[in-house]
């Protein structure tokens, strides 16, 4: 038999966890011959209706869930897990921008970084997802080093990627399969950089590039970026809770691609240690097109990519914010004696 993956989500219990679970234990993101067994951790005023989520995965009968468990206790949760899905933190709510998540959130991401140190695998992949997730992206893998190389370390941007995808379809009047290499740049916020420039869209039998396929300039350099960069307070305006069932397709579709590998010619936007690419200080954990091995499984940032003045000045004030938001929180975990 193949040997189970061990895949942790925190934050189980809440609204993301819900729909994210579900779709790890069914073999959506490690595939349908592959068993799982799933470790959910929560805070202890969260036991009971994690113990009723653990209770319906049971009644799911799946194939592919060896097993599941539903702890309250950190140190046991991130024991020797494979994939840690970090999604336990406070969601923002209207009128708020996430990086106001900051202070109440940092310090969880300091503490789990010193869990996955402790009692992870050092081969441990992790996915970010609690805002605001570049950020700490950054302080988790700063408190896991150096048992746990800072590339195995990402946040997600895949929900924004996802977003402009669809846009862009839309726009083009083309299906989502239509559409590929659209980029998000930097951070997981109203300042990221959506970018089609580098896009490709299949249309009438042809494959051309987005800004042909569109036919509309002032919409891909305009309203089509504010509308990604919005879209989380949209979806907050409307249903009052933060995007949930799309946060955890998205959070499925990152590490999907991380286990099995990107297409030829094909790439995603994942949030990563910069290298120094593109200009991006070395060590922010900031959004690039990124393709990854699928023998190797390991990501590589897509070189190369010609970017005119536009593009250069929308990700350096990205660039900018992450640079605070890294300050600020640096200076937060300091403070927080633990
Ligand atoms: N990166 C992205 O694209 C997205 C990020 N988010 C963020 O994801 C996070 C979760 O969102 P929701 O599930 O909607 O929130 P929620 O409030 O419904 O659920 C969060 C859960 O995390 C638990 N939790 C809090 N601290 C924890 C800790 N230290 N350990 C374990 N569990 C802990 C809470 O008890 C709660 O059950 C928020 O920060 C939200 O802003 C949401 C959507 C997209
Ligand atoms: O907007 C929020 O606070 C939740 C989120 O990150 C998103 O939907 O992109």
């Amino acid at each position: 038999m193949v040997a189970p993956i061990r895949a942790l989500v925190t934050g189980a219990a809440g609204q993301i966890g819900y729909s994210l679970v579900i779709e790890i234990a069914k073999g959506d993101v490690f595939g349908p011959e592959q068993p799982v067994e799933l470790v959910m951790l929560d805070l202890p005023f969260c036991a009971q209706s994690l113990d009723g989520v653990k209770m319906e995965l049971q009644d799911c009968a799946l194939p592919t869930l060896v097993g599941v468990e539903a702890l309250t206790d950190e140190a046991a949760a991130f024991k020797n897990i494979d994939y840690a899905f970090l999604v336990g933190a406070m969601p923002r709510r209207e009128g708020m921008e996430r990086k106001d998540l900051l202070a109440a959130n940092v310090k969880i991401f300091k503490s789990q970084g010193k869990s996955l140190a402790e009692h992870a695998k050092p081969t441990t992949k992790v996915i970010v997802v609690g805002n605001p997730a570049n950020t700490n992206a950054f302080i988790c893998a700063k408190y896991a080093a150096p048992k746990i190389p800072a590339e195995n370390f990402s946040a997600m941007t895949r929900l924004d990627h996802n977003r402009a995808l669809a846009q862009v379809a839309a726009k083009a009047g083309v299906t989502i399969g239509a559409v590929k290499n659209v980029i998000i740049w930097g951070n997981h916020s109203s300042t990221q950089f959506p970018d089609v420039r580098h896009a490709k869209v299949t249309k009438d039998g042809k494959e051309v590039d987005a800004y042909t396929a569109v036919n509309d300039n002032a919409f891909l350099q305009g309203e089509f970026i504010s509308i990604v960069q919005k879209r989380g307070a949209a979806i907050i305006e409307r249903r009052k809770f933060s995007s949930a069932m799309s946060a955890a397709k998205a959070a499925c579709d990152h590490i999907r691609d991380w286990h099995v590998g990107t297409q030829p010619g094909q790439f995603i936007s994942m949030a990563v240690p910069s290298d120094g690419s593109y200009g991006v200080p070395q060590g922010l954990i900031f959004s690039f097109p990124v393709q990854i091995c699928p023998d190797t499984k390991k990501w590589k940032i897509v070189q190369g990519l010609e970017l005119d003045e536009f593009a250069k000045g929308k990700i350096d004030v990205t660039t900018k914010e992450l640079i605070e938001e890294r300050d600020e929180a640096l200076k937060a975990c300091e403070e927080a004696n633990m």
